[in-house]
């Protein structure tokens, strides 16, 4: 049974309202794990995604495509592209409504070619939510917040509990999650996610 989504967001999603204490407008978001591909610091190769919040229902996000980046020469990696697409939708959620999640579904579509060197600008906005299910959209720019679109993404995203990362994650891992956190380098999370 396919499970593509023919209406976006579908009729069953009501209007989504920002959590109460959703960081307010031109706040910079933290990396959400010093480890992740999408936003930590500690990948080299990562897509070091920075993100800020631009009203109560988008995040703005840029990423520069680096030389680890490439498919064809001189061109950025369409998997990798749509990895820049998930943390920026990811990010938006979190952020926003303040709640734990994991993308479900995630369609790209790509619009025109996005070479090394250039940065995307990603602009994501909260389209719906629906119990669990929270449905965000994304367009990415080349070079500038209304440069040309290069990229069009939509998630479905559903919200989980901590059972979600004790249960499938790694214990090391999360525990250096906890101390990042505890040392003060997540900024903005005073909802816990860990065990
Ligand atoms: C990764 C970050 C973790 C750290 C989090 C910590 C802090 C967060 C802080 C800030 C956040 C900031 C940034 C985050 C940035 C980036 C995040 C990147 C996110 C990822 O990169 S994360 C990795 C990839 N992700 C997975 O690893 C998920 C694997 N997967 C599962 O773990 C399960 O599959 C799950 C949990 C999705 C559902 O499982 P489940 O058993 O809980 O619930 P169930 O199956 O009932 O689905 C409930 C309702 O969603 C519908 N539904 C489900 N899947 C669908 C599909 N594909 N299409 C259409 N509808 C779908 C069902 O139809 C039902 O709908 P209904 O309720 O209407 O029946």
């Amino acid at each position: 049974m396919s499970t593509r989504i023919e209406n976006w967001p579908p009729q069953d999603a009501e209007a989504v309202e920002p959590h109460p204490d959703a960081p307010a407008p031109g706040t910079q978001l933290g990396e959400h794990y010093s480890e992740c591909f999408g936003c930590g610091h500690e990948v080299e190769s990562g897509l070091h995604l920075r993100s800020t919040v631009s009203d109560d229902m988008s995040v703005v996000s840029t990423f520069t495509v680096k030389k680890d980046h490439q498919g064809a020469p001189g061109l950025a990696h369409g998997g990798l592209l749509a990895c820049a697409f998930d943390e920026a939708l990811g990010s938006t959620v979190g952020n926003l409504l303040r709640t734990p999640t994991v993308t479900a579904r995630l369609e790209t579509d790509f619009v025109r070619p996005v070479p090394v060197g250039s940065t995307l600008h990603i602009a994501a906005k909260l389209d719906g939510r629906s119990g669990r299910k929270t449905y965000v959209s994304a367009e990415g720019r080349l070079d500038a917040a209304d440069g040309p679109v290069a990229l069009r993404a939509r998630g479905l995203f559903v919200t989980v509990g901590v059972d979600h990362f004790t249960t499938h994650g790694d214990p090391d891992a999360l525990a250096k999650f906890r101390q990042t956190k505890e040392a003060g380098q997540a900024e903005d999370r005073d909802w816990d996610v860990n065990p």
